[in-house]
C-alpha cells in the first residue's frame, strides 16, 4: 500500500478547544487526496501538524513509514504550501526562486527553469512578481514546492480566491504533476466544486473530525440520479423494496417520500413492484443530486428537503 502519511489518533487542542479530534488518516502513494471542509474545520491545523509547524496534543504521525527522529531523513521528500510563500514583489519569478534555491540548499541551478516550465510560467519568468495574476502567484508557490523534487505535495487551499481560469490552471497542473511526475498530492479546499473530480479520493472534515472518506468513483456515484417515490404506505414500500433488493439504499423523507439512492437503473421495475404489492404510488420521479448538495448536506447538515426547496 506504500503509505506516505499515516496518523493514529492524532489530536490538537488549543487551550480547552479540541480542534482536531482523534484522527486516523492514511495518504497512499499516487493519490490526489482532497481534504474538504468549511472555514475553521481544522484543515490548516491538521496540515501544520504533518509539517511539524505545530506539535500534536496526542497521537502519532508516520511519514514514509518513519516516526520520530527518523522522519528528518524523509521530510525532504515532502513539500508543504500551508501559507502563501513570501515572494519579493520587485523580483521576477526566476529571481524569487533563485533566492529560495540558495536558502534551501538546492544545488542544481537547472531546477529553476525546470519547475517554471512544469507550472507553465517559463514565458512569464521575466515579469515581476507584483505584476502576476493571483493564479500565477499560486503557481509560483507550487513551483517553489517543486524545487526540491518532492514525492509528495501538501497544499492548503491553493485555489482560494482564484477566478475560474486560475482554478482550472491549478487543477490541470496538479493532475499533470500527479500523472507525469508521479507526485502524491494532499490538497485542501472549503469548496468541493473546486476540486471536483480531479482528486482520486475525498475526505470531508467537520469540526475537526473526518466525517466521510470516499473515492472519486463513490463520489460520482453519489451524484448520480436517485429515485424519489411518494407513496401512501412508506413502511410497506420499504418492506417490499428490502425483500426484493436486500442491498437497496434509501431514506424516508418527510411527506411519505422515499429517496432511493441505489438501483436507480431499476427504476421501472421498482415502480411496478410497488404497485403490484398494493402500494399506492402518488409520485415517482428520477432526480439528480449534485455533488454540491451532497457536500452541503455532509458538512453543513442541511437535509435533502431543505436543499430541494432552494
Ligand atoms: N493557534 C491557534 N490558537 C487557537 N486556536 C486556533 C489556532 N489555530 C487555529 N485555531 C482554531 O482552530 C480551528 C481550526 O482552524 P484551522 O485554521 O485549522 O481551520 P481551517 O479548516 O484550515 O479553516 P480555514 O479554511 O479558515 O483556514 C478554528 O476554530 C481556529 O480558530
Amino acid at each position: 500500500m506504500n503509505p506516505i502519511i499515516e496518523t493514529h489518533q492524532l489530536t490538537k487542542k488549543f487551550k480547552e478547544h479540541l480542534v482536531i479530534k482523534p484522527t486516523n488518516f492514511t495518504l497512499k502513494k499516487g493519490e490526489i487526496c482532497a481534504l474538504i471542509g468549511k472555514n475553521g474545520a481544522g484543515k490548516s491545523t491538521f496540515f501544520k501538524m504533518l509539517s511539524g509547524q505545530i506539535s500534536p496534543s496526542s497521537g502519532d504521525i508516520s511519514l514514509f513509514e518513519k516516526t520520530g527522529n527518523e522522519q528528518e531523513k524523509v521530510k525532504k521528500r515532502m513539500s508543504f504550501m500551508i501559507e502563501t510563500p513570501a515572494f519579493s514583489p520587485d523580483f521576477t519569478a526566476h529571481q524569487n526562486l533563485e533566492y529560495y534555491r540558495i536558502q534551501r540548499g538546492v544545488i542544481e541551478k537547472e531546477r529553476i527553469p525546470q519547475v517554471l516550465q512544469l507550472v507553465g510560467l517559463e514565458k512569464e519568468k521575466k515579469k515581476k512578481f507584483k505584476d502576476y495574476s493571483m493564479g500565477m502567484k499560486q503557481r509560483l508557490g507550487i513551483a517553489l514546492c517543486l524545487l526540491s523534487s518532492p514525492d509528495c505535495l501538501i497544499l492548503d487551499e491553493p485555489i482560494n480566491g482564484l477566478d475560474a481560469k486560475g482554478i482550472n490552471e491549478i487543477r490541470r497542473l496538479l493532475v499533470k504533476l500527479n500523472e507525469e511526475k508521479q507526485i502524491t498530492i494532499l490538497i485542501s479546499s472549503h469548496i468541493l466544486m473546486e476540486l471536483q473530480l480531479i482528486a482520486s479520493r475525498y475526505v470531508f472534515i467537520k469540526d475537526g473530525e473526518i466525517v466521510e472518506d470516499i473515492s472519486k468513483e463513490e463520489l460520482e456515484e453519489k451524484s448520480q440520479k436517485q429515485i424519489l417515490v411518494k407513496v401512501q404506505e412508506p413502511s410497506i414500500a420499504a418492506q417490499v423494496l428490502e425483500t426484493v433488493y436486500p442491498t437497496i439504499q434509501y431514506k424516508v423523507l418527510t411527506e411519505n417520500t422515499l429517496m432511493i439512492q441505489s438501483h436507480v437503473n431499476q427504476g421501472g421495475h421498482i415502480n411496478t413492484l410497488l404497485i403490484e404489492n398494493g402500494v399506492h404510488v402518488l409520485e415517482f420521479r428520477i432526480d439528480t443530486f449534485s455533488l454540491e448538495d451532497y457536500f452541503l448536506e455532509l458538512v453543513e447538515g442541511e437535509s435533502y428537503d431543505e436543499l430541494s426547496k432552494k
